[in-house]
């Protein structure tokens, strides 16, 4: 299979990849199907973006990846996720938390959910440490693991750090959760860091101030990145490649630069028609209106069809992947 001009696991510099994943929810006795034919790849020192609207199924690939969907309703129907090109389960049942310790990390939407609300940030930060380093709480280390964590802290621009070691996560503002979440992700030494909506419910300067520390995370460590997010000019800040997802699938994918100055599918044009003018060059294409698509009644051929400005009649069918050069887009305006 070919995704975006070269094939993938091929390259030894991949860390995780994706191959035709699909995953649906049991739901009212139904199989919702949440993720359809996905094929991605974060490869070594990475940037990746996904990109899509409340609802295509970002943090259920993410999940996925992590091996969170072990158990229903979560329903793995076919599809591989390799790291390092390494088989790491045929089915999510295999998976549960398989990554830990083993290279990835996540920090996850609501960083009350990357921490326990219950224990201390030092306490937390701690059994991150141990993750990858097991004996490190062990008395005679504890100084040096000590050390350590409020060095990482320091790192993530957090002010007298040994002040917030004692303290519960709900003590902490936003912005500062989040600081701790990616510190603690970080302690565990991965090798992609996976992050969903890094950045989502923080005020503006805060939010800033996260993309400018990922920036930084990424520069100093070397670590992969994931970011997912509905906000397309947070990817093309911070990613190198971006997939753009809408009703399960992936529609575009390619270089963020490129995706950003000349998007290709009409789905990715209504998403940067949304950033305001001057930001970037938005299309001239209006906002299409209406809902995110109902998984259970998704139309014939392009789930994006309905909302389509410049749909016509092969769209009931659905597009094969178009792949030029390095970019990949799913739509007939390209296939004919
Ligand atoms: N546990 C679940 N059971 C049933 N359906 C689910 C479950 N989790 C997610 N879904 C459905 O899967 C679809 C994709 O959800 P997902 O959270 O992955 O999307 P998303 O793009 O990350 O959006 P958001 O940013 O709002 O979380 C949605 O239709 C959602 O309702």
């Amino acid at each position: 299979m070919y995704v975006e001009g070269y094939r993938m696991g091929e390259l030894n510099d991949s860390i995780v990849a994706v191959e035709n994943l699909n995953v649906s929810f049991l739901s009212d006795g139904q199989r919702l199907p949440v993720l359809r034919d996905i094929n991605m790849e974060v490869r070594k020192g990475e940037r990746v973006g996904i990109v899509g609207e409340s609802g295509s199924g970002k943090s259920t690939l993410a999940n996925a990846i992590m091996g969170l969907l072990d158990s229903p309703p979560a329903v793995h129907e076919s599809g591989a996720i390799r790291f390092k090109n390494e088989k790491v389960g045929p089915t999510l049942k295999e998976g549960g938390n398989r990554f830990r310790g083993r290279g990835v990390s996540m920090v996850f939407q609501e960083p009350l959910v990357s921490l326990n609300p219950v224990y201390t940030v030092g306490f937390q930060l701690m059994e991150s440490l141990s993750v990858k380093d097991p004996g490190v709480t062990q008395k005679g280390r504890r100084k040096e693991a000590l050390k350590r964590i409020v060095r990482t802290l320091a790192d993530m621009n957090i002010e007298n750090p040994e002040g917030i070691l004692e303290k519960y996560p709900h003590q902490l503002s936003g912005g500062m959760r989040q600081r701790v979440a990616i510190a603690s992700a970080l302690l565990q030494e991965p090798e992609l860091l996976i992050m969903d909506e890094p950045t989502t419910g923080l005020d503006a300067l805060v939010q800033l101030k996260i993309i400018s520390l990922i920036e930084k995370i990424r520069r100093e460590t070397g670590v992969s990145l994931l970011i997912i997010t509905h906000d397309i000019s947070v990817a093309a800040q911070l990613c190198d490649r971006i997939y753009v997802m809408y009703a399960g699938r992936v529609l575009e994918s390619g270089p963020a630069e490129e995706i950003i100055e000349r998007p290709m599918h009409p789905y990715t044009k209504t998403l940067m028609s949304s950033i305001p003018h001057g930001f970037y060059d938005s299309p001239d294409l209006p906002v299409s209106q209406g809902e995110p698509p109902d998984l259970r009644h998704l139309p014939p051929g392009c789930p994006f069809q309905p909302r389509c400005p410049l749909s016509f009649e092969k769209c009931v069918s659905m597009p094969p992947d178009v792949t030029v050069n390095d970019r990949m887009v799913k739509c007939w305006l390209y296939a004919r």
